[in-house]
């Protein structure tokens, strides 16, 4: 039998730098070729644009809700690209910030089309040393994700102090004791610490889940009331918890996105001073933020991210020929102020 193609899970909480470790992968000169596929949270596709050689194989599924609808989109792109088989040495699969990585993961073991041809090689966890023990507290996600991984990369070493690092390490640690860990700034870790790891490790997860290969037989996905038993509990901060398949996947309610557009460019002058001081303002409920602007005057298209308070923006490539000047923002957190964040970024049209 020809050999099964390794797909790589990469997961991990809003901000914590997944797209970095993936760019890090695809730039690196190792003489492979991956197949990108990238689920994101918010409408407007801004992650597909940030990831580097994003021109080519780069498959998006833009779904809110990953647990309801992301295995049946995820067989299909996957059926797709094993018709293509040759042409990819492997297959990465990136996650939102917010999902569960267990329906994810769990695609590769239930779907006989997709496990004859792949295999998952491991679930790769990037972690924010800076807010990983935070969102511990506050999003169930968060823990799943540690609680999956097979490699956890502790990113940004560089905010914490030696202490901290060791407090969230151990905090890491009491959840899943068995992941290999890196500590890294950039999520630089050689390639061979998150690639070909072999390292998932069915019998440790079905120690955590025992119900992980539990699905339902005739499940339709075209179907919305497919069967999920929407089990409600209150643990005081909105989140409510799913049985699927027999498997838990936690949801914070609270958590949403605001994606806007404007058609053309936007004013730096008004823009700059608006997007600093709203998210110094309400940074503490903005987990995360991102952009593509055009700044009127200005040729190349500026690129800004943000986790909380700390942004970080620069001019990138130029608007190509043809391409459309527009300005696109997104925000996720809690309980935005939709309607503010609106008229205060519409304001900012040239
Ligand atoms: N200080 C510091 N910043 C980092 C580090 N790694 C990544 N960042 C920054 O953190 C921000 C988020 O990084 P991304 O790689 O986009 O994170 P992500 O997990 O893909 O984010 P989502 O797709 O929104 O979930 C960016 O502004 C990065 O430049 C690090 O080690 N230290």
């Amino acid at each position: 039998m020809a050999e099964k193609i390794p797909v790589t899970v990469l997961t991990g909480y809003l901000g914590a730098g997944k797209t970095t470790l993936l760019n890090r992968i695809l730039s690196e000169d190792h003489g492979q070729k991956f197949a990108v596929i990238v689920n994101e949270f918010g409408e407007i596709g801004i992650d597909n644009d940030l990831v580097i050689g994003a021109d080519e194989e780069v498959f998006e599924m833009n779904n809110g809700c990953i647990c309801c609808t992301v295995r049946g989109d995820l067989i299909r792109i996957i059926e797709g690209l094993l018709k293509r088989k040759g042409k990819f040495d492997a297959i990465i699969v990136e996650t939102t910030g917010l999902a569960d990585p267990a329906p994810v993961a769990q695609t590769f073991f239930v779907d006989a089309d997709v496990q004859d041809a792949a295999r998952l090689d491991a679930v790769v966890t990037v972690a924010d040393a800076k807010w990983l023990a935070e969102r511990l507290k506050d999003a169930p996600e968060a823990k799943n994700q540690i609680a999956f991984a097979d490699v956890i990369i502790l990113n940004k070493i560089d905010l914490v102090s030696e202490a901290e690092a060791q407090e969230v390490e151990a905090r890491i640690r009491a959840i899943n004791p068995y992941a290999k860990l890196h500590k890294t700034v950039n999520c630089a870790v050689p390639l061979d610490a998150v690639l070909g790891r072999s390292a998932f490790d069915l019998e440790r997860i079905l120690e955590i889940e025992p119900a992980f290969l539990e699905v339902e037989e005739h499940h339709d996905h075209a179907h919305h009331d497919h069967g999920h038993d929407h089990d409600h509990h209150d643990h005081g901060h909105h989140e409510h918890v799913h049985e699927t398949h027999g498997l838990k996947h936690y949801h914070d309610e609270e958590m949403q996105s605001v994606a806007l557009s404007i058609d053309g460019d936007v004013d730096p002058d008004k823009f700059m001073p608006w997007l600093n001081d709203y998210i110094q303002k309400e940074g503490a409920s903005i987990l995360r933020s991102k952009g593509i602007l055009a700044l009127k005057g200005e040729p190349q298209r500026f690129v800004f991210q943000g986790v909380h308070m700390i942004l970080n923006g620069d001019l990138q490539r130029e608007w190509k020929p043809g391409e459309k000047r527009v300005s696109r923002l997104v925000f996720i957190g809690r309980n935005l102020k939709q309607d503010e964040i609106s008229q205060g970024f519409l304001a900012c049209a040239a």
